[in-house]
């Protein structure tokens, strides 16, 4: 013991070292302070005491962001439906609201208010979890948004192999069992999707439409959904697109309803004329859920292209003296507002960017097909055509079960037989049959609508030549006087035969 403490340091000599050290940390730290800016000595600081929190601390941060290597983020997704079923007392506020407008009594949905904590138990591990927000870069369309999922840094390796896949497989089994669907339209404001509850009740059931098509369309939609494998194994992305085309209130929009009814698919309905340009088409469009319908309606007025090329044509294709002020205007908006362009709506279709989700419906409609681009129409880029057409007797006696609940009535053949020489839409029949729960008192009232209707075109038909005679007669005046213009030779109301008169 007494050998122990000789070999000890004196008490001067511990002073005199801890003074020199002292000594010595005080002049490095002077130094330091000479030579290194204050900035700088800030960061280092600050970057060692990271590096030590992280190396010592127990806990670990997993960050799930709304967005994904341009795309959306899955993991976001299936987090945002999952944390809502875990809301407990712990949770110490509560986001809620209800958007369906046919049940306002109806409970309200919870969901995650930002920052808000929820905390989780999942096989004995506790998780904690917060939504937060970061302010919008300069010159994005969004505000980003993400999940931080706090743990000990020991359950790692479990978050990915076993926590992560939980959540997503639960949150696949609650968007299937979903009862409501939603429908989706762009909020250019706030650049981001806004939903509200689709409760449209049209099925392939109420679809006047002939059986064999009906089927044509349920099987191919049936194959669609069983085929990932083969969309990968052929190398395509899993996409199917429609067209529908038919004149106004032939049903297009009711078989786009049948078939989210049918497949439970939300529908993203895009107004195409509201995108700024290809760029942000791209964000909206990789923004949509997988297992959905992307609806664009009246394609044929729509894009950049099939837009200038109408407002271009239609002044002189209607005859009207061009002073050059439309296009000079034309130009001018096109240069500031450019559009999407049908290159960029392609691309997305069948080009690079159509990898870009799984299991997507797109659905263009059109009241003129023949105005589309061809290389819209060009085999491969929409897979199935289908033509909406007029009212057949097939299609009249689907309506009349369907709103008025009878499959025979004695007036029957006759609205059959005028159905089938007129052109009526199943819009106008649907009009008629729901005006009165009485069939007869509906069925007289179709039949006297069809009838006017025949009289009051055959009236519209008698104006229109009498207003072209007219127009005619001022047409070889104004040529016999010399006081036409050079470009009305090109007016579609000057035929060759006028002038020969
Ligand atoms: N084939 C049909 N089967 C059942 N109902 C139909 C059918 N066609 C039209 N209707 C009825 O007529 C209404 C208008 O039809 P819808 O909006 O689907 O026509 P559309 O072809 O999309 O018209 P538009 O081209 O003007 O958008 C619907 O509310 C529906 O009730």
């Amino acid at each position: 013991m007494a050998s122990l403490l000789k070999e000890l340091p004196s008490m001067t000599t511990i002073l005199s070292v801890y003074a020199s050290l002292s000594g010595l940390s005080m002049l490095i730290r002077t130094i330091l302070n000479e030579m290194i800016p204050r900035g700088m000595r800030d960061y280092i600081a600050t970057k060692f005491s990271d590096f030590f929190a992280a190396y010592f601390s127990s806990e670990f941060t997993f960050i799930i962001e709304d967005r994904w290597q341009a795309v959306e983020n899955e993991t976001f997704r299936a987090v945002e439906v999952y944390l809502p079923t875990k809301i407990g007392p712990s949770t110490k506020s509560l986001l809620l609201g209800t958007s369906d407008t046919n049940n306002i009594t109806a409970p309200p949905k919870p969901g995650i208010p930002i920052d808000a904590k929820v905390i989780d138990v999942f096989q004995g591990m506790h998780f904690e979890w917060k939504l937060c927000e970061k302010e919008a870069k300069k010159y994005s369309y969004r505000q980003k948004r993400y999940f931080q999922l706090n743990c000990k840094k020991n359950y790692r390796e479990h978050v990915m192999q076993s926590y992560l896949p939980h959540i997503s497989k639960t949150a696949a089994s609650i968007l299937n069992k979903r009862e409501t669907l939603n429908i989706y339209t762009y909020d250019n404001e706030d650049s981001m999707w806004e939903s509200t509850v689709f409760k449209h009740p049209a099925t392939f059931e109420t679809l006047a439409m002939d059986p064999d098509l009906k089927k044509f369309i349920t099987e191919d939609l049936d194959l669609f959904v069983q085929r990932k494998e083969y969309f990968r194994s052929v190398g395509r992305a899993w996409k199917r697109g429609y067209l529908l085309h038919g004149p106004p209130g032939t049903g297009k929009s009711t078989l786009v309803a049948a078939i989210a009814n049918y497949l439970r698919f939300n529908i993203y309905d895009l107004q195409l004329q509201a995108v700024r340009n290809d760029s942000q088409l791209r964000t909206i469009l990789t923004s949509t859920t997988n297992r959905s319908i992307l609806l664009i309606e009246d394609i044929d007025c729509s894009t950049k292209y099939s837009r200038s090329r109408n407002q271009t044509r239609n002044p002189k294709e209607d005859g009207e003296e061009d002073d050059g002020d439309d296009d000079d205007q034309l130009d001018k908006k096109i240069s500031f507002d450019p559009g999407v362009t049908l290159s960029g709506l392609l691309n997305f279709i069948d080009g690079l960017w159509s990898s870009c989700g799984d299991e997507r419906i797109i659905i263009f409609t059109t009241n003129y097909k023949e105005k589309l681009d061809p290389a819209l129409l060009r085999p491969g880029r929409m897979d199935v055509h289908i033509y909406m057409g007029h009212c057949t007797p097939a299609a009249f006696k689907k309506l009349a079960s369907t709103y008025l609940g009878i499959k025979e009535h004695v007036l029957f053949k006759c609205v059959e037989d005028l159905i089938q020489s007129r052109v009526i839409t199943p819009a106008e029949v649907a009009q008629h049959l729901m005006k009165c729960d009485n069939p007869q008192v509906a069925l007289q009232s179709l039949i006297e609508f069809i009838n006017m209707k025949e009289t009051t075109e055959m009236m519209d038909n008698g104006a229109k030549k009498e207003d072209e005679e007219e127009v005619i007669k001022e047409e070889v005046v104004k040529c016999r006087t010399g006081s036409m213009k050079q470009d009305v030779k090109q007016s579609k109301i000057l035929t060759t035969s006028i002038y020969l008169t």
